[in-house]
Formats: C-alpha cells, sequence, structure tokens
C-alpha cells in the first residue's frame, strides 16, 4: 500500500481534527522494524504484561493490516520479539503499534514490517492469555477502534476513522 506523509495528511485534515475524527498519538514511540512507513486498517488487542493474545493475533493473515496494542503502558517487561515480530512479517501485517515495551531489537530491525513501542525491555511477559481482542482502546489519551486507520512515518502515528489514502 502507498503510504502517505503524515504531515501532508495533518495539514489536509485541520477540520477532521478538530472534530476527532482524525487523531494523532503523543510523540512517545521509538521507531524499530525495517517499515519506518506503515498504513493499514487497524486491528486492537488489549493487554497488560501477557503478550498471549499478540501472539494470536499476529498468527493470522495479516492483509497489510495494522495491530496496535494497547499494554497500558507498561514499562516492566516486552509485549513483542523477534520471534513474533518474524511471525507478523510472514503473515502480512504491516506494522505493529506497542504501548508498552519489546525486545530481541535487532532481530526486530531485521524484520520487513514496522514496530513502534514506548521503549525495549529484556524480560519477557506472563502467558495467561488474558485482554481482550477487537475493542476500543485508548493510547496516551487518544480513542483507537478496531477498523480505523493507522498512518506512521517519520513524523508521527495518524489514526482516522476513514481511509484517508483513498481522498
Ligand atoms: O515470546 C515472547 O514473549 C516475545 C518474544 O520473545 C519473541 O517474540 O521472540
Amino acid at each position: 500500500m502507498e503510504t502517505v506523509a503524515t504531515t501532508d495528511l495533518c495539514d489536509a485534515h485541520m477540520d477532521a481534527i478538530a472534530a476527532g475524527d482524525v487523531r494523532v498519538l503523543p510523540p512517545s514511540f521509538q521507531s524499530y522494524g525495517r517499515r519506518r512507513c506503515f498504513v493499514g486498517p487497524i486491528t486492537t488487542v488489549k493487554v497488560f504484561e501477557d503478550n498471549v493474545l499478540v501472539r494470536e493475533a499476529l498468527e493470522e493473515a495479516g492483509q497489510g493490516r495494522v495491530l496496535v496494542v494497547d499494554g497500558g503502558a507498561s514499562l516492566r517487561c516486552a509485549l513483542l520479539g523477534g520471534n513474533l515480530a518474524l511471525i507478523g512479517q510472514n503473515n502480512g501485517w504491516s506494522g505493529i503499534i506497542v504501548n508498552g515495551c519489546v525486545r530481541d531489537v535487532d532481530e526486530i530491525n531485521a524484520c520487513d514490517i514496522g514496530v513502534r513501542a514506548l521503549a525495549s525491555h529484556p524480560l519477557k511477559s506472563v502467558k495467561k492469555g488474558e485482554g481482550s481482542k477487537d475493542c476500543v482502546i485508548t493510547i496516551g489519551g487518544v480513542r483507537i477502534a478496531p477498523g480505523e486507520w493507522c498512518y506512521v512515518d517519520n513524523d508521527g502515528i495518524v489514526v482516522s476513522s476513514t481511509n484517508l489514502s483513498k481522498l
């Protein structure tokens, strides 16, 4: 899918930003993975220090989707590592955004996928399988619903209720 500059999106959609239909995430994410720019429809999971649902989502056919993981901004363990990033790459996910930590940064950086996360952390998460999928989440005060669109590049992360790349 063609990428769209987030700056151009913001400039072109100031009214939609004022209305809340286009939202910008706070600039608190680090960039990992080979794809520094990615776009796609959003699938969500909400977990806390437990990444079983993250793995389950990435094991699905991604079909160009972006997985947005609300990990409650925990900085105490990693929700994504090199194995899961590779699974996501091989299953055709365009990107993964983690409101939490990742690990195996060198392995993730070798994957043809885009990853954004708050930080890296060497500790793995627990594997209980708790959490929810396909739910509305809030990251940094920004509401994100499944099926909305995500635009990510070196300037930031934009979420839109409609597909702006078609406009
Ligand atoms: O399995 C995990 O908890 C995360 C991980 O290390 C990987 O994806 O390689």
